[in-house]
Formats: structure tokens, C-alpha cells, sequence
């Protein structure tokens, strides 16, 4: 690689979201051009982070002139017609910091060049952050290229490449931008909104009693800005729906939304109300109360079991004298690739009335949906997983009492821990026998798309697919360890550690190779290779990328490079990132 290893850092830089409310900024210079694009710009960015640009030793008239008409109605704007003086560093700023400007920019024209070194080296003595244009030797930090929201929702999209091209920065930029949705503001300030919402009306009663800790127990949901902690693996954590604690109660909602922000397509999260968890969580919520009580019992899963019948018996009088009656269809929509979509889930897709889809069920399947379907996502979290089913259930009956073709879309394939089989019983129970539709199972995809041969002669003879979570959060009975077998766990990793705790009592080998693939055959697929014993540590390393499996067994590393799965107390795990979704031309393929 050709780098001037002079000018440019050798590391990455660290990226912030620096605030700079009332700070001050000098900018020295404008300029060696006619334009002052470059000093507009920063200026801009100034203003709208609430900060107070000065500019000092101006270029030109002209350029005085035009910063006067674009910048003179800015009460924080600020143009001082003279040379810069090094003082000018420490008698402009604030009192509240000693009159030390809070930042400098440096664009001064080629005579001036000189001076560059002098002030570099004064803010680097006060610890003023300094940007000197184009001479990366004389910064501290640069500026990048950012898109702010014009709809003033808070979201900015910023990207560097350090160093290896503005212009490709801006372009990626806009490439990220371009495919995000295009009511991504109401997104963001619904979301946002729903946040607050959420924190004022939970989490403040929380602080006022004794036992919560401060430290949120479900980072990238605090009460700061503060957004790096989103991969936490805390927020799936398992949580059992008829069992939690008073505390976990009054974190229901928080757990709802995180995993609302995680799952739910992004598109669609404009639409969330609060109210939304309230019915998908509670169909027989208390009354509202002004303060959460201890005494909020969750319901028993035979209340839910009995509602669910009351749902059958008026359906079903419903369906008695309905003229026409519906057709249903369980249909599997694979792991999430449009490539592994089958030709009849597509059919399916394409001719329904109506789709009830899991929220599992991944944006790219979703976007196959003709914009005139309804589709009713289930809104199943932690925590409210049983009264969400019921609620689907409910509209998938409703919908075929009024003859629609209803497609129950599910992730995967429909029988592997799909409740595929309950579905059938519950709606032949009411007279509608629903055809069913394999899908490939993330089970077995995901070990195709790590690398992972589930059977290989002299390797693995046998596999099994198990649950890692049972009825209400119960472990599953833990099968034997059987070196020759490829074991997949679904559901495990929000339990990663008892569950590992569990194997390993019950004989499993510490050492045999494990790999977590999460999202797999979705643009963010992560693998992550380790060994049985470091599973839990690993997965509270890297956080939670949700959903994943757990694939145990030799064939973890049958196809690995040796020296890269060769792990050790120092190197405990190694991570390939991505997918590389098979380009399918639809059309083409049904001509
Ligand atoms: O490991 C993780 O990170 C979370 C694992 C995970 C679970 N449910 C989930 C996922 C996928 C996901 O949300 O990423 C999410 C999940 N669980 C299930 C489905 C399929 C469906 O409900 O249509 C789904 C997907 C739902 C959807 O996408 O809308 C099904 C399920 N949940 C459960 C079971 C096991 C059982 O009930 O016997 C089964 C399989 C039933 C069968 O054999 O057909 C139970 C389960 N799974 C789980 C929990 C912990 C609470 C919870 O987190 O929902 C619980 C406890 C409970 O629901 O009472 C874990
Ligand atoms: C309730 S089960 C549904 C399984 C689904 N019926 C199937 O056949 O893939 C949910 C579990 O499937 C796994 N899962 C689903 N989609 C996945 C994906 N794209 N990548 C990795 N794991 C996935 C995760 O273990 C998740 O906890």
C-alpha cells in the first residue's frame, strides 16, 4: 500500500459524537480560494451543534463579504478583521473554561502557511483539538463528511474512509442513505419519543426504590445518548414470561422496545405505539394505575390458555353461519435470503390476502410482499411471546371467517420450534385444515453458511437440532454428548451460560469446537468460532446480534483453516462477518 506514512495516522481514528453547546471555535482563515465552501461548511456544523464559530484572519474581502450575508443574522457568528495572534487562543474562549477556545480550525492561505506548525504546536500545549486543512500533521481530528436529517430528527449518518478518499466517503455516504427507507425521520423520532415516553413512565419509579441499580441492566437503552452498547447481548436476555420479578415487570416495556428496535422492520417502526405492547402484552391489562404496584401478577398460562378458547368458541360461532370461508397456508420462509425462499412460499407470498408474519421473518422476505396485502407482524418479545400468539391467532381466524386467503408466514420452516404443529391444530380445531409449506430451516442453513458440514464422513455421522428454551423458559432435557454428532441449539443464546453450564455437568467435552451464527444468510450474518467452554464469555463479548444458533460439534472446524480456529487462553474466538447474498433476478426466472 502506498501511503505517506509522514502525513497520514497509522490508526484509525476514534469516532465521536462530540458535543459543543456554547463552546467556542476559532476558525483561522478561510481559505487560499475564492470559495469559502470549506469555511460555510464548518461554520454550519458549528451552528448546528450549538457551538459559537469565530472567525479570525480572513482570506479576503470577498470572503468577509459572503460570510456577512450567509452568517450575519447568527448572534453566535462572529468576524474579527485582523491577523491571527497566538493569544487569540487563550483570551477569545469562554470564562467557564478560562477564555481557552474549545476547538480551532485552520485554513489559511499559502503566505501564511508558516504559521500552521506555530499553532499546532500552541493547542497541542493547551489541549485544544486542532484541524489544520489538508496537512493531517497538523490535526488532531478531521472533520467528516456528515448527513444531518433535514427533518431534524436527530439522526446524522456520518463516514470516513481516513484518509483514502473524501470523495468516496461522500459517496458512501450517500449510498448508505439512499437505501434507508424513506420515512427513516419518523423512525427515528418515533422511536425516540416511545424512549422517553418509556424512561419517564418506568424507569423513574424505578430509581425512586431502593433496589434498582443505576447501571441499566439494558445498555443502548440508558437514559444518555450513548449508543455503542446496542449490541449488548443483555437485552435478549432470558426472561421468563409467567415468572419475573417485580423489577424485570417494570422493564418490560424497556425489553419491548429494544427488541421492537431490533426486529420489527425498520420501515414500520414509524408506526409503533405504546399501546401496541399493551394489547400484544396484556389483553386483560389492569386499569391503568398512576403508580406500578407490587401486585401486577402476570397472567398463568392457564389464563392464557383459557382466553385462547374463548377466542376458538366465539370464532368458531362466528364461522357457522359465515357464507364463504378462508384458506390458510403455514408457510417456511427460510433464514431470511430471498434465495432461499421456495418457488411455492413465493407464490404464497405473492397471492394472499393477508400475511401474519413472525417478526423474525427478515425485511428482505417482507419486501416481497405486494403493498396491497395486509400484513399484521407478531409483536412476540420477550416476555409476551404467549399472548402475542394469541393474538395472531385470533386475526388469522377473524380473517378466514371472512373468506380471505390468509399465509401464516414463519421463519424457517414452519415445524422446526415454529409452534408450526399447535397452528395446524388450532385452526383444523375450527374447520380450516391449512396446507403447510417447508421452508429451509435456519437449523440447517445456518451450518451451510458457516462453513459447517452437519454430517462428514469420519467426522460427524448424526444431527441433532434441539432447543435451547422450552415451554415458559424451561431448559430442554440435555441430550447426551455423542462425539460423532453435529448438535444445533435454537433459542440458546440469551442463555448461553447455564445452558453450557448444563452440558458441561452432563458430560459434554469442554474443548469440542462450537460456532455462534447469528442473522445467517442476512447482509449482517456474523460467525463466530470458539470453543464449548468460552460460549458464555464470548457471547457477553461480542454482544447480541440476534436471532442465532448454537452449532457444537468436530464439524465446527472441518472445512476451518487450522491456525485460525487454533485457539488459546490469549486468542479465545475468531469472527467472519457478512453474507454474500447470491444475486437472483426474479423475473427471470418465472419467464
Ligand atoms: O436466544 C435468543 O436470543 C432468543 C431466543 C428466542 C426465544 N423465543 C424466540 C426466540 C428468537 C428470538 O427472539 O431471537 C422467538 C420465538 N419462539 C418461538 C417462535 C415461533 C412462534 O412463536 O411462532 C418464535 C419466533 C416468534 C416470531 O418471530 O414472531 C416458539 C417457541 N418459543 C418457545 C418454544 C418452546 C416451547 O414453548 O416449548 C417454542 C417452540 C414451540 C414449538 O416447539 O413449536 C419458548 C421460548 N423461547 C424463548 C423463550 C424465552 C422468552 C423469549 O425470549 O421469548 C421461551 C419461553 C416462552 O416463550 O415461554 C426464546
Ligand atoms: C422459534 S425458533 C424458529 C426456528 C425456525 N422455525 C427455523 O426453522 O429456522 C427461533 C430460533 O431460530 C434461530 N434462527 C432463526 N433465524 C435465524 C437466522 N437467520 N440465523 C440464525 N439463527 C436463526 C435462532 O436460534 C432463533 O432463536
Amino acid at each position: 500500500m502506498v501511503r505517506d506514512l509522514l502525513t497520514l495516522p497509522s490508526s484509525l481514528p476514534l469516532i465521536t459524537a462530540g458535543f459543543a453547546t456554547d463552546q467556542v471555535h476559532l476558525l483561522v482563515g478561510t481559505g487560499s480560494t475564492d470559495s469559502v465552501s470549506v469555511c460555510k461548511n464548518r461554520i454550519h456544523s458549528i451552528l448546528n451543534a450549538g457551538g459559537n464559530p469565530i472567525v479570525v484572519n480572513p482570506s479576503s474581502p470577498g470572503h468577509i463579504k459572503q460570510l456577512h450575508s450567509e452568517f450575519g443574522s447568527f448572534k453566535e457568528f462572529q468576524i474579527i478583521e485582523r491577523e491571527f495572534t497566538l493569544s487569540d487562543l487563550t483570551t477569545l474562549g469562554r470564562l467557564l473554561v478560562c477564555k481557552v477556545v474549545d476547538r480551532v480550525f485552520v485554513d489559511l492561505p499559502t503566505a501564511q502557511s508558516s504559521l500552521c506548525d506555530e499553532i499546532f504546536w500552541q493547542c497541542q500545549k493547551l489541549r485544544i483539538p486542532i484541524n489544520t486543512f489538508h496537512k493531517p500533521e497538523f490535526s488532531t481530528f478531521n472533520m467528516i463528511p456528515t448527513w444531518v436529517d433535514p427533518k431534524g430528527s436527530g439522526l446524522q449518518i456520518a463516514v470516513t474512509t481516513n484518509g483514502n478518499g473524501y470523495i468516496l466517503a461522500n459517496r458512501i455516504k450517500r449510498d448508505i442513505i439512499s437505501h434507508l427507507p424513506p420515512n427513516i425521520s419518523e423512525v427515528v423520532i418515533n422511536m425516540g419519543y416511545l424512549k422517553d415516553r418509556i424512561i419517564n413512565e418506568d424507569h423513574k419509579t424505578l430509581l425512586k426504590e431502593k433496589y434498582y441499580q443505576t447501571d441499566m441492566s439494558l445498555p443502548g437503552f440508558g437514559y444518555g445518548l450513548d449508543e455503542d452498547g446496542w449490541e449488548s447481548h443483555k437485552f435478549n436476555k432470558l426472561i421468563r414470561e409467567f415468572e419475573m420479578t417485580s423489577r424485570e415487570q417494570r422493564l418490560k416495556r424497556t425489553r419491548w422496545l429494544s427488541q421492537v428496535m431490533e426486529y420489527y422492520p425498520m420501515n414500520k417502526l414509524s408506526d409503533i405505539k405504546l399501546e401496541d405492547f399493551e394489547t400484544s402484552s396484556s389483553s386483560n391489562k389492569k386499569p391503568k394505575q398512576e403508580s406500578v404496584s407490587d401486585d401486577i401478577a402476570s397472567p398463568t398460562g392457564e389464563k392464557i390458555e383459557e382466553d385462547t378458547n374463548q377466542v376458538q368458541l366465539s370464532e368458531s360461532r362466528k364461522k357457522e353461519d359465515s357464507k364463504t370461508s378462508g384458506k390458510i397456508s403455514l408457510v417456511g420462509s427460510g433464514p431470511g435470503s430471498v434465495s432461499m425462499l421456495t418457488i411455492g412460499a413465493m407464490q404464497e407470498i405473492k397471492t394472499a390476502d393477508i400475511i401474519l408474519a413472525d417478526k423474525l421473518v427478515p425485511q428482505a422476505i417482507l419486501d416481497l410482499i405486494p403493498s396491497k396485502t395486509e400484513t399484521f407482524i407478531a409483536k412476540k418479545f420477550p416476555g409476551n411471546a404467549e399472548r402475542a400468539q394469541q393474538e395472531l391467532l385470533s386475526k388469522g381466524l377473524e380473517s378466514l371467517t371472512n373468506g380471505l386467503k390468509v399465509v401464516r408466514l414463519k421463519q424457517g420452516d414452519p415445524y422446526i420450534f415454529g409452534r408450526g404443529g399447535e397452528e395446524y391444530n388450532f385452526f383444523k380445531s375450527h374447520g380450516y385444515i391449512p396446507s403447510v409449506l417447508p421452508g429451509i430451516s435456519s437449523s440447517l442453513a445456518c451450518t451451510v453458511l458457516a462453513q459447517i458440514p452437519a454430517t462428514q464422513r469420519d467426522v460427524a455421522d448424526q444431527v441433532l437440532i434441539c432447543t435451547g428454551t422450552g415451554r415458559k423458559g424451561a431448559l430442554p432435557k440435555i441430550p447426551e454428548f455423542v462425539e460423532s454428532r453435529t448438535t444445533v441449539f435454537l433459542m440458546a443464546l440469551h442463555r448461553a451460560n447455564v445452558l453450557i453450564t448444563e452440558l458441561l455437568k452432563n458430560g459434554w467435552d469442554s474443548d469440542v469446537p462450537a460456532a455462534i451464527v447469528e442473522r445467517g444468510s442476512c447482509p449482517d450474518q456474523r460467525v463466530t468460532r470458539t470453543l464449548l467452554k468460552w460460549v458464555p464469555e464470548v457471547v457477553e463479548e461480542i454482544g447480541s446480534r440476534p436471532p442465532g444458533v448454537l452449532v457444537v460439534g468436530k464439524a465446527v472446524n472441518a472445512l476451518a483453516d487450522h491456525d485460525l480456529v487454533n485457539f488459546d487462553e490469549s486468542r479465545k474466538f475468531v469472527i467472519d462477518e457478512g453474507f454474500r447474498e447470491f444475486e437472483i433476478d426474479i423475473d427471470s426466472l418465472f419467464k
